[in-house]
């Protein structure tokens, strides 16, 4: 489903990041690992094609993504590539529903909102669906990002330390609910990650 090969990418002025080559098939997990500083963000970026690399070259879905336009990486991102950020990002003027639902927008897709309910009925947040989305805790919004990641049913899905600030119980949920989605609709996950307690769970790695 995703292959690198020989990705590099600098910084203005910075350092230049030479990546390893990683492939991830469908309904595989793959764990980024790596000390504080080593490029894991930056490499999700450059998977989740946030960032362009200097060189090298990214394959997602039997599509070559050197050769999409800016244009055509947008929509190729918002279709094929769910992204669990470390931070929520969410339009606080829209409501849980509605977050839900500007995926598919951002997609150009049609808005299902059965999706949307489906998902959240899964994931355990439908009590939350016309809620103000400032008004969850920590978890239920986690809980909504991972349902927006889905909402496209995407190829491949990214999670940047997903349960860093979780407890055992919600860190053991948040990774059952991303393996069980992920082969659920036969997509790759790729995390990055510090926590041990996914190291002992997903044993296909890699440490930059
Ligand atoms: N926008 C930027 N401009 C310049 N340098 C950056 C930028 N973003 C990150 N860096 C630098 O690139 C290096 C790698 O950053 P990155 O966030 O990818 O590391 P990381 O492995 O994810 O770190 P952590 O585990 O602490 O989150 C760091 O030295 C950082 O200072």
């Amino acid at each position: 489903m995703l292959q690198t090969d020989s990705l590099k990418f600098s910084y203005p002025k910075g350092h230049t990041f030479s990546f390893p080559n990683i492939s991830c098939k469908a309904e595989e997990t793959l764990l980024i690992l790596g000390n504080s500083g080593t490029g894991k963000t930056t490499f999700l970026n450059l998977i989740a094609l946030l960032l362009r690399p200097s060189s090298g070259e990214l394959r997602i879905n039997n599509t070559e993504t050197a050769n999409l336009s800016e244009k055509q990486i947008t929509e190729f991102r918002a279709q094929n590539i769910g992204i669990v950020f470390q931070k929520p990002y969410f339009v606080n003027a829209l409501n849980v529903s509605e977050n839900l639902l500007l995926a598919n927008y951002l997609g150009n897709k049609a808005l299902n909102k059965s999706k949307a309910a489906e998902l959240a009925k899964d994931l355990g947040f439908e009590y939350l669906l016309s809620k103000k989305v400032q008004e969850l805790s920590g978890g239920e919004q986690q809980r909504v990002c991972i349902a927006r990641a889905l909402m496209n049913t995407p190829k491949v899905i990214l999670a940047d330390e997903p349960t860093s600030a979780l407890d055992d119980e919600n860190c053991e949920k948040v990774a059952d609910l991303l393996e069980k989605q992920s082969k659920l609709i036969g997509a790759a996950l790729i995390i990055v990650t510090h926590d041990h307690r996914l190291k002992s769970r997903f044993t296909n790695q890699i440490t930059l």
